[in-house]
């Protein structure tokens, strides 16, 4: 049987999920979608199907799973889903988590994994955060809760842009940037969003696609002249366009960075550090992937993570004349960047 996808839908108090919700499901008319509901108690099948490929390989995992918990409700309304789909008791092909406004994602993405039952049922598509333009520059001010749920995204609407200024918006844009590149941002109006910016997104396999917004790695490289070494792996042609754009940068706890080298890793001398340093900062570490350069394959390698869980595959041959080049986007709580840089700096093979 095909994995069901799932889809986490999260977002802090108000801002806007079950507004979403109600769009995407009157969008998806004629496809059979299963929503559980912010305690995970209850579950109401509400209409119909989305046909996707689900033949894509989710994450594996590899070590240091005793810290990391799981929603023990959500587990059990998911296995009974399962259990009532396999019986033919309901018909259903995909299911959406609405999660509280104060729920951390973590745990539940994490139940995805770390359950054999679960995990043998359904595939964790991706984290969708929904952040209240009016409201969310305060609530990420003053709760971790808001600014995990930024962390974890895959994909983040802004709703209410209607309102805010063009600056505020711009200002919240660059905020949550800094915590997340990896995620695209879109503003949403009332929750009016396409179906295929909310459905098989794929955040969570193991494809070569990693796309690290350019302003953010245009800032990353004027911060970090030191780790020049794969300058050119992403190379952007930009200008150096001081003072253009410029925001007041407000340092949030939640935040990442980018390593980049066109050096190849030493798999083992990589496996050796990343095991050390998820036993010591895998609680912090929200979402971390990476596309690979390693030497003994013709292949880049895959790598993606969620505090401790962590995954790799190999991933589509290098093409004829591409660059080379590692690119790997840690977003985590206070990681300490420079320990995380020089660690896999110290992975790559000798120069
Ligand atoms: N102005 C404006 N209001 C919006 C927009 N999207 C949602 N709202 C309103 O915001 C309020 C909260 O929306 P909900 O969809 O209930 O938010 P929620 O995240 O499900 O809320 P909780 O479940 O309480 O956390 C409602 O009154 C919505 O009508 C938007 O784009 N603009």
């Amino acid at each position: 049987m095909s994995l069901i996808p799932a889809t986490i839908l999260t977002g802090f108090l108000g801002s806007g999920k079950t507004t979403l919700l109600k769009r995407v499901l009157q969008e998806a008319h004629g496809q059979k979608i299963a929503v559980i509901e912010n305690e995970f108690g209850e579950e109401n099948i509400d209409s119909d199907i989305l046909v996707s490929d689900t033949k894509e390989q989710i994450i594996q995992m590899s070590n240091g799973c005793i810290c990391c918990s799981i929603r023990e409700d959500l587990r059990a309304t998911l296995r009974d889903l399962a259990e009532k789909k396999r019986k033919g008791e309901l018909d259903f092909e995909r299911v959406v988590i609405e999660t509280t406004g104060v729920a951390d994602p973590g745990p539940v993405a994490q139940t995805f994994f770390m359950d054999d039952e679960v995990a043998e049922s359904y595939l964790l598509d991706s984290i969708l955060t929904l952040v209240d333009a009016k409201h969310a520059p305060s609530q990420l001010n003053e709760r971790q809760e808001a600014r995990r749920q930024v962390g974890f995204a895959d994909q983040i609407f802004i709703s209410k842009s209607d309102l805010v200024s063009a600056e505020e918006l711009e200002a919240l844009t660059h905020r949550i940037k800094h915590m997340n590149p990896r995620a695209p941002q879109k503003a949403v109006h009332f929750g009016e969003v396409a179906l295929n910016d909310v459905f098989d997104l794929r955040g969570f396999n193991l494809n070569a696609k990693l796309d690290i917004d350019p302003d953010f790695l245009k800032e990353e490289g004027h911060e970090h002249h030191d780790h020049a070494e794969g300058e050119h792996c992403d190379h952007p042609s930009h200008a150096h366009d001081h003072g253009a754009g410029h925001h007041h940068h407000v340092d949030d706890d939640v935040k990442s960075f980018v390593f980049k080298s066109n050096r190849p890793f030493d798999a083992a001398k990589l496996e050796d550090f990343l095991g050390a340093i998820v036993n010591v900062y895998g609680p912090r570490m929200l979402r971390y992937k990476g596309v690979l350069y390693m030497k003994g394959t013709d292949r880049k390698v895959i790598f993606q993570g969620v505090h401790q869980l962590m995954g790799s595959d190999l991933g589509p041959a290098w093409a004829e004349g591409e660059t080379r080049c590692n690119k790997m986007v840690f977003i985590g709580i206070d990681l300490p960047k420079d320990i995380f840089l020089q660690g896999m700096e110290q992975s790559l093979v000798d120069a």
